[in-house]
C-alpha cells in the first residue's frame, strides 16, 4: 500500500458512502420527528411538548443533554407512546430501515423491548411480527432507491421490570424469523444484570446470543457481573472498562485483569460516542476512551444509540472520531469489520459481508485519489510549464 492509500483522511461524502455496520441502535430512539407527531395525531396522544418536528427534533436532543442517564430515559415515554399500534410499528420500523440503508448502513441490529409497546392491546408477538414486517418493508424500499441493507431485531427486556425470561422466551421463538438475539437495557444503578439470572441462563441453554447494557453508567462491577455471572457476548456500551487501564506519565499502559480479559477474549464494546456525552459516561470526543480502546486493539466497534435523541446518524459518529482523531479510511474500515465479526447472523454470513462487501466498498473509495482532476493539467494546457 502506498502512502495515499494508507492514510486517506475520509470527507463527509466519503464517509456516508462507505459501508457501514450498526450493533447498537434502540428502534424507539429514532424515529423521525415529522412521524412522531404524525402518529400522535392520528391516535389521539396529546403528550408531545412540541407538535412541530422541527421544534421536537430540538427538543429530544436537548432533554437528553441533561448528563444522567435517568433523565436521557425519561424522553423515551413519548416515543414509545406513538408506537402502540401494528401500523405505528410496521412504519416506525420501515423508516428506521430506509434510513440507516441511505446513510450507508449495510448491516444493523436494531433492539427494542416488545413489553413497551402493549398499552393499545398487542400482544408480545403481534409486537414482533410488526417490527419484522416494518423492517422487510423498509429493506425492499431502500433497495429500490439503490441502498442495499439488511436489518435484525434484538429483543430488549428492561432491567426495572420482572419479564426478562418472557423477552428471552420470545427472542428464541422467532429465531431466524427476523429476531437474531436478546438484549437488557433501562437504568443501571440498582439493577444490576444478575437480576435476569435465568433468562440468561436459558439463552445459553438455547445456543442462543445476547448482548448486555453494561458499563455505561455503571463502572466494572456491572462489566464483571455481564461477562462472568450472565456470559454475554457483547457488552452494549462497556465504556467503564477504561477504569481498569492505567495509562503512566510516560505512556506505558497497564491492563488490569478484567480489561485484560475483555481484550484478549476478543468481546466486542458497542461503543456510543454521543450518546455517552449527553449521559455524562464521557465529558468530550477527544477524552472518549475509544482512541484508547482502539490503539489498545479492543475489540471496539462505533454505535448510534438513539438516532433521535442525540440528534446522530453512524455517519456522523464516525465524523466526530475522523475529525477528532484524525481516523484514516483504514481505521474505519477496521471498526466496521470489527463490528461485523461481532454480528449474532451465521459466521459464513458475516464472512460474505466482510469480503464481499465491506472490504470491496473500502477499497474503491481509497481508490478515489486516483482519479481526481490535478490543477497540473490546466496549467500545462496554458504552456507555461
Ligand atoms: O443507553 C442506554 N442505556 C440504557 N437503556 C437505554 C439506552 N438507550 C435506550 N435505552 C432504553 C430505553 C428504551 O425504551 C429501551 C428499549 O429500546 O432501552
Ligand atoms: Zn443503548
Amino acid at each position: 500500500m502506498t502512502s495515499e492509500t494508507q492514510g486517506v483522511i475520509p470527507t463527509p461524502d466519503q464517509i456516508r458512502r462507505a459501508p457501514k455496520v450498526l450493533l447498537h441502535d434502540h428502534l424507539d430512539g429514532g424515529l423521525r420527528p415529522a412521524t412522531i407527531v404524525e402518529i400522535a395525531a392520528q391516535t389521539g396522544y396529546e403528550g408531545l411538548p412540541e407538535t412541530d418536528p422541527e421544534k421536537l427534533g430540538m427538543w429530544f436532543r436537548e432533554a437528553a443533554d441533561s448528563g444522567s442517564l435517568e433523565r436521557y430515559l425519561e424522553t423515551f415515554a413519548h416515543t414509545c407512546a406513538v408506537m402502540q399500534t401494528r401500523d405505528a410499528l410496521v412504519r416506525v420500523a420501515a423508516e428506521c430501515a430506509e434510513d440507516l440503508a441511505a446513510d450507508g448502513v449495510v448491516y444493523a441490529e436494531v433492539r427494542y423491548a416488545p413489553e413497551q409497546h402493549l398499552t393499545a392491546g398487542l400482544s408480545l408477538e403481534e409486537v414482533v411480527e410488526a417490527v419484522n414486517e416494518g423492517f422487510r418493508e423498509g429493506e425492499r424500499r431502500a433497495l429500490a432507491a439503490g441502498h442495499r441493507i439488511r436489518v435484525g431485531a434484538l429483543l430488549t427486556a428492561m432491567r426495572h421490570a420482572a419479564r426478562a425470561l418472557e423477552i428471552a422466551e420470545l427472542a428464541n421463538r422467532y429465531r431466524d424469523l427476523g429476531v437474531v438475539g436478546f438484549d437488557i437495557a433501562g437504568a443501571e444503578a440498582g439493577y444490576p444484570p444478575t437480576r435476569h439470572l435465568d433468562a440468561f441462563e436459558y439463552l445459553k441453554r438455547e445456543n442462543n446470543h445476547f448482548t448486555i447494557h453494561a458499563g455505561e453508567a455503571f463502572g466494572l462491577p456491572s462489566i464483571w457481573q455481564a461477562l462472568q455471572w450472565c456470559g454475554a457476548d457483547r457488552l452494549g456500551h462497556g465504556v467503564r472498562i477504561i477504569d481498569d487501564i492505567d495509562v503512566a506519565e510516560d505512556g506505558s499502559v497497564k491492563l488490569g485483569r478484567l480489561a485484560a480479559y475483555v481484550r484478549d477474549k476478543r468481546i466486542p464494546l458497542e461503543l456510543c460516542p454521543s450518546s455517552n456525552l449527553q449521559t455524562g459516561a464521557a465529558s468530550s470526543y477527544a477524552e472518549h476512551p475509544i482512541g484508547l480502546l482502539r490503539r489498545l486493539h479492543f475489540r471496539a466497534t462505533v454505535n448510534t444509540d438513539n438516532r433521535l435523541m442525540s440528534d446522530t446518524s453512524m455517519s456522523r459518529e464516525f465524523e466526530h472520531l475522523v475529525r477528532t482523531f484524525r481516523y484514516s479510511l483504514a481505521d474505519l474500515q477496521w471498526f466496521t469489520v470489527n463490528a461485523m465479526k461481532s454480528a449474532f447472523i451465521p459466521f459464513d454470513e458475516r464472512l460474505a459481508m466482510i469480503n464481499e462487501v465491506i472490504k470491496p466498498g473500502y477499497a474503491e473509495l481509497r481508490s478515489e485519489w486516483l482519479f481526481q482532476q490535478t490543477a497540473v493539467t490546466s496549467t500545462s494546457s496554458s504552456g507555461n510549464v
